[in-house]
This record gives structure tokens, sequence and C-alpha cells, in this order.
């Protein structure tokens, strides 16, 4: 009787808080491994996962788990995640903010968007990535934490049209004490919360594969960035290391988009990511951006971009070999036909960069190779919107688009039927992959 009590009062304790250790998404070689077979995941971008979790007004659970349902369907297995934004005057940020002031409170509600968000995904086997901070506008980021600490107004690249000094600017972020200090203290709350659904801690959740240093971190402007490398290859290895230390069983990254997101050099991007606390790399592919295709001369521009890209892989793919690291693209994306932003619109050259963007990966996998995920850019989902000018306003339907861009512009919608096809056809080809 006693034996039998003690089991009892054992499995109502509560769930589980130290997981088997095979449940976490581990590092091997070149390889990610998960219950000791390798991992490769179909993913994509869901920056608003927590917002579309939150409780009451803020946010749409009935439309996350439809979102979740559907992804699922379609073998789409591995969301990226934003997980601390900051409360800021920069006219495209997202509003609310996770991070409400410089003296560190956060949202609840929206902590609680990221409890739900995680424990629907559990639900559904799926890994999220998570990133701590932005080097862009629209989730306040870096320039908000330099505002904060120089008391000087944010430099806001939708108001002045200045793109470089507004990287620099962001990048005094990497050099200033008092916001690494608020920038760490926001880490250790969240890689240390217990989740309010679970009961489950953040850094004990297999859920979570990767905490993310930032989305797309870069060591200032291309022209002018060169020299503050060190800091950031500084503020690489000191950050990665406190979040190993907090989060042992889980994987930490950067979110850096490769030699485009480091002054446009490989060599810098190598030697920032050799750091032991970086367990794989990341890299992002903007062919659009980068100008390297152009949507209104598709056609003609397009045959170029692809063979850039290959190129741009190729380069990355020789990186992660020297570095003996897992490589994952974790933004790839372009517009729709014409650059149109509406649903029910052809896609004709996304579902083709689509297409081969997998195939390399599948014949780079399948040759064992570096290249074991991919996150496309973005879930646009259920997201409606009936704004002349495309633009995100507070209390909007959320898209794959940050606020800084027009919704609809990379997204991918739940009646995408030939994108989402040609993604779940790749999904299953690499289920095969031994
Ligand atoms: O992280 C990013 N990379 C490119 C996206 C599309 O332009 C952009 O929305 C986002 O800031």
């Amino acid at each position: 009787f006693l034996f039998a009590l003690v089991c009892l009062l054992a499995a109502c304790a509560g769930p589980q808080t130290n997981a088997p250790a095979d449940d976490f998404v581990r590092v091997q070689g070149t390889q990610f491994m998960l219950d000791d077979e390798p991992y490769r995941y179909v993913g994509t971008n869901m920056w608003y996962g927590a917002y579309l979790g939150a409780p009451g007004e803020l946010g749409d659970r009935e439309r996350l788990i439809k979102e979740l349902d559907l992804l699922h369907a379609k073998g789409i297995n591995n969301l990226r995640v934003l997980a601390a934004s900051e409360d800021s005057e920069l006219m495209r940020a997202v509003r609310p903010a996770i991070v409400e002031n410089k003296e560190g409170e956060l949202n609840q509600a929206l902590l609680q968007g990221m409890d739900f968000l995680l424990a629907e995904m559990a639900k559904r086997d799926m890994k999220a990535v998570l990133y701590l901070n932005n080097f862009w506008q629209w989730s306040g980021g870096m320039s908000q934490y330099v505002a904060w600490f120089t008391g000087e107004p944010v430099f806001d690249p939708d108001v002045t049209g200045k793109w470089n000094p507004f990287m620099q600017n962001s990048a005094r972020f990497y050099r200033m004490p008092e916001a690494q200090a608020l920038y760490r203290d926001v880490i250790k709350t969240v890689v240390t919360r217990t989740n309010t659904i679970t009961g489950v801690a953040y850094n004990q959740d297999p859920t979570i594969m990767s905490w993310q240093l930032a989305n797309e971190p870069r060591p200032g402007s291309d022209a002018d960035g060169r020299p503050y490398f060190s800091h950031f290859e500084k503020w690489i290895d000191e950050t990665a290391g406190y979040i190993k230390a907090l989060a042992p069983q889980q994987l930490v990254s950067t979110g850096n988009e490769g030699a485009m997101g480091t002054l446009q050099d490989a060599e810098l991007f190598e030697q920032s990511h050799a750091s032991d606390n970086v367990d794989y790399l990341t890299f992002h592919m903007w062919i659009k951006n980068w100008s390297w295709f152009d949507v209104k001369d598709a056609e003609a521009s397009y045959p170029g971009a692809w063979e850039t890209a290959q190129e741009y892989m190729q380069q990355h793919m020789a990186i992660a070999e020297r570095l003996n690291k897992p490589i994952v693209l974790e933004e790839f994306g372009v517009e729709r036909d014409n650059g149109v932003f509406a649903r029910n619109t052809r896609t004709k050259y996304r579902d083709r960069f689509y297409a081969q963007v997998f195939n390399f990966i599948e014949s780079n996998a399948r040759a064992g190779g570096p290249f074991a995920g991919s996150n496309f850019w973005a879930w646009g989902g259920f997201g409606e919107t009936d704004r002349e000018d495309y633009m995100w306003q507070p209390g909007d339907d959320f898209f794959g688009d940050p606020p800084q861009e027009a919704q609809g512009l990379n997204s991918v919608f739940s009646n995408d039927e030939s994108t989402l096809r040609i993604i779940k056809d790749h999904a299953q080809a690499l289920q095969a992959i031994e």
C-alpha cells in the first residue's frame, strides 16, 4: 500500500521538469540529432507567435490553433519566433512590446502568449527557435536599447530613410555595458521562466530547440562597421556563453545572415561563428533585398539570381564543413508575382525559388552535408487586412511580414496551395533521407 501511495504521489507531482535528455535537439558534428536519429526540418518564420498566443483581446488563440494545425498538416515542424521586443517610439515597431521599459518590466500577457504557443507546439511535436533581440527597428530592438541608455531620441530609418547610420547606431548596443546588463536580465528572465500552462521551465523544455542572440545581428553598416567587428565577435562569444550556462540542454545560435550580414565578408562570418558557444550556423538569403532579383523584370533577372543564390549557399556549406557545425537557412523568401501583396494572386517565381532551394537542401543532405534545415520567410496563414496601404496598425491581424513592411510582401497564406504543396513535398523528401 505504501509503495502504491508513493507511486501515486510521484505521478501527481506535476509535469516532468527534467525531460529525458534525448528529447532535446543535439548537435553531432555537422548534424542535428533527435532521439538518436538525424533531425532535419522544414520550418517557417512566425515572429508573432507569442502575440497570437496572448490571452484576451491582444491575442487570437483560436487563430493560433488553426495556424498550428495547418502548419503541422503541411509538415512544417520548426517555428522561428520573436521572444523579446522593446517598447519604442520607432514608427514601425510592433506594439505592445515584451520589454516595457529600461527598468526591464515585462509584459505578462505576451509572456503568457509564449507559454501558450510552446504548450500548443509541444502537442504537435514542433520545435521552436526563439530570438531575444533584433538588429532592425520593427520590434524596438538594439536601437531602442541604445536610445534608453544614451537618452538620445530613437534613430528611425522609417523617418530618415537613412539605413547605414541606423545600422551603425544599432551596433553601438554591443559596446554599451548598461544596455548589455538589461539585455542579460531579459535573457535570464525568459530563459529560466516556468511555463504557466505546462509547469515546465523554458530551459528544461525540449520544445525549445535553440535560443538565438537576435534577429539578423550585424557588426554595423557594410561601409563603416569594420572598425567595430571585434566588439561584435566578442559579443557573440560572451552572450552565447551566458545563454549556454543558463540552458545547457538547449542549443544556441546567433540569427546572423551569413556573409551578407557580416560586412559582406565570409571570413569575418566564419571567424565570428567559430566560438564553441555557437552550436550551429544560421544564414539568410534575400534575392530581392540584395538586388539579385527584380520582380518587375522577373524572367530576365531570375536566372542570374538563382546562380548567385547557389554560389551563396555553396559558400556557406563550405564554412559549415570547416567549422564542423550544422547550418540552417532560417530566412529566405521572395514576393508574389509582380510584387503584389493580396492573397489569391500568382506566386510563380516564389514557387520556383522555394522548389530550387529545397532541392539544393535535399541534395546536400543526401550527400551527408551540413545543410540541416530551413525556415521560409514567412507564415501569413489566415491573416487578413483591408488597409489600402497594406501597412500594419496596432490591433490588426499579424502577418509573416513585420510592421515595417507591406502585409503580404513575403507572407505565405493558408490558401497558397501551389507553395504549400512544394513545402509538403520537401518535408516528405527530408523524412525519406537516411
Ligand atoms: O529579418 C528580416 N529579414 C528580411 C525580412 C524581409 O525583408 C525582414 O522583414 C526582416 O527584418
